[in-house]
């Protein structure tokens, strides 16, 4: 059965709520549960299909009308007509939830305790954790792309890529975060991308070796690596090549089999990368203009994946950290001065630890590996000789002071409530927070001692 999540994920988030609400009826409560989740998703493609048509666009080319109201699951739709509030009435009304004791509206991108974007919590592995006692959630990730070398002359202006009309932007309206569009069915079994065509086996020689072990795969089950990996077309540049424009809408995203690409912001050098590096996905990821200008400094060979696919299939597996704590580092103040980019490249780094009352989260005087943000909960400061000296809330951060100063740490933080904590290792500290580590400079507690 098609979900939003899988399987597992949906019993996990059931049996969640069954623990929460501890249901005098068990079934009832199972049922108008399941019901309910079914007419989500539902009306979710129904809004989804309808929106595409009325940009032009089908997404169902081969689903009949008749294919609508197929065993539960089955997710086709009409390809021919938008849907009408009847459909919906008739497709997705369930019988019991309008009269049922028990049921809570489930929100699509509602939070959770667990964290930002509650419903995808339960899809993370549970591995070691930096301290023997915290439980890290998610998996660290995402090669970084290297920064760029040697200066370069003027920009070409000839685009020598998508020479077809622009592509699906049937969701143009400007967005300015994931959230709410992202928490949605990524995995559609009678689903078929527009640009589905299976690889030959010297395509699938070479994607395999370019990109097999790219962090963009391995986090996909097969079936949705076989998608994505047919619905990839095959795009050479020329050198000098415009790939993407700044400002433009959003496509396609790319990944380099060969060649070498240059980033341009304003015009201004700011990256480079090579074979194995993807590109072009914050325009389809947030719904906004191309943040920068993509050049082909050799000749490349490169593969593009359209933005349906990307957002259905690669959204939630791939970049789902990105997801998950867009909110979250769009509302820390310190992080501020960063901009989209640099917040999505900063989430990829984050792994996640939940610490319970009384545990340590930093002991005065050890070597000092990670960088913390608080997710939620507290925790309280303390320095031998001196007892409690700070308290600590969501948003706030620590650990910053012995990475800033290349010192032991400085003070002890012991979580005094159930608190899940953003970790972010040394050399990401260095590397990816940008104009923020001025402010943190600025704001360290022990600037005077130290200065
Ligand atoms: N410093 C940077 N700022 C913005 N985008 C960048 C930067 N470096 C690489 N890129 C990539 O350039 C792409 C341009 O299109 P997008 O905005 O869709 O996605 C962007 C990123 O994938
Ligand atoms: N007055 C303070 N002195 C030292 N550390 C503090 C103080 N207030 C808060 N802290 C935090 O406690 C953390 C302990 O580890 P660090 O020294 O790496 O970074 C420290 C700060 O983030």
């Amino acid at each position: 059965m098609p979900s939003s999540q899988g399987p597992a994920d949906e019993l996990n988030l059931f049996s969640k709520k069954v623990q929460e609400e501890q249901p005098e009826d068990f079934l009832q409560f199972a049922s108008n549960y399941f019901n309910r989740r079914l007419e989500q998703q539902r009306v979710f493609i129904r809004n989804q299909e309808a929106l595409a048509l009325s940009k032009g666009i089908v997404l169902f080319p081969h689903a009949s009308k008749h294919d609508s109201v197929t065993a539960a699951g089955s997710l086709q739709g009409s390809a021919t007509r938008p849907s009408t509030a009847d459909d919906q009435d008739v497709l997705f009304k369930s019988p019991f939830v309008d009269h049922d004791p028990h049921t809570t509206h489930l929100v699509e991108g509602e939070e959770s305790e667990e964290g930002p974007s509650g419903i995808f919590k339960n899809n993370f592995n549970v591995g070691q954790a930096a301290d023997k006692n915290a439980t890290k959630v998610v998996d660290p990730m995402a090669p970084d792309q290297a920064l760029s070398p040697p200066p370069q002359s003027a920009l070409p202006r000839r685009s020598v890529v998508n020479p077809q009309p622009l592509p699906m932007n049937f969701n143009a309206e400007r967005r300015t975060s994931v959230s709410g569009e992202t928490l949605k069915p990524s995995n559609f079994d009678d689903w078929t991308p527009t640009n589905y065509t299976e690889k030959t086996k010297e395509q699938l020689n070479r994607l395999e070796k370019a990109i097999g072990k790219n962090f963009l795969f391995n986090k996909l089950d097969s079936d949705s690596k076989k998608l994505v990996i047919n619905s990839l077309e095959e795009k050479s540049v020329k050198q000098g090549g415009e790939i993407i424009k700044q400002g433009d809408e959003g496509d396609y995203f790319y990944i380099v089999e060969n060649g070498t690409v240059d980033f341009y912001v304003n015009h201004h050098k700011v990256n480079t990368s090579g074979p194995g590096s993807s590109f072009g996905e914050l325009a389809l990821m947030y719904n906004s203009p191309r943040a920068a200008t993509v050049i082909a400094s050799t000749d490349c060979i490169l593969w593009a994946l359209d933005r349906l696919t990307f957002r259905r299939i690669l959204l939630g597996g791939s970049f789902k950290k990105r997801i998950l704590y867009d909110d979250f580092l769009k509302s820390m103040p310190v992080l501020k001065s960063l901009s989209t980019y640099d917040r999505a490249k900063l989430a990829d780094a984050l792994d996640t630890e939940i610490y319970q009352p009384g545990e340590t989260i930093i002991r005065e005087g050890d070597s000092g590996e990670n960088f913390y943000f608080i997710e939620y909960g507290q925790a309280e400061v303390t320095k031998k000789g001196q007892g409690v000296i700070a308290r600590l809330k969501k948003g706030d951060y620590f650990g910053e002071v012995a990475l800033l100063n290349d010192l032991p740490r400085q003070a002890t933080v012991t979580a005094t409530e159930k608190t899940k904590v953003a970790t972010l290792g040394k050399s990401g500290f260095q590397r990816l927070l940008g104009p923020a580590v001025e402010v943190l400079k600025l704001n360290d507690p022990t600037r005077n001692v130290h200065h």
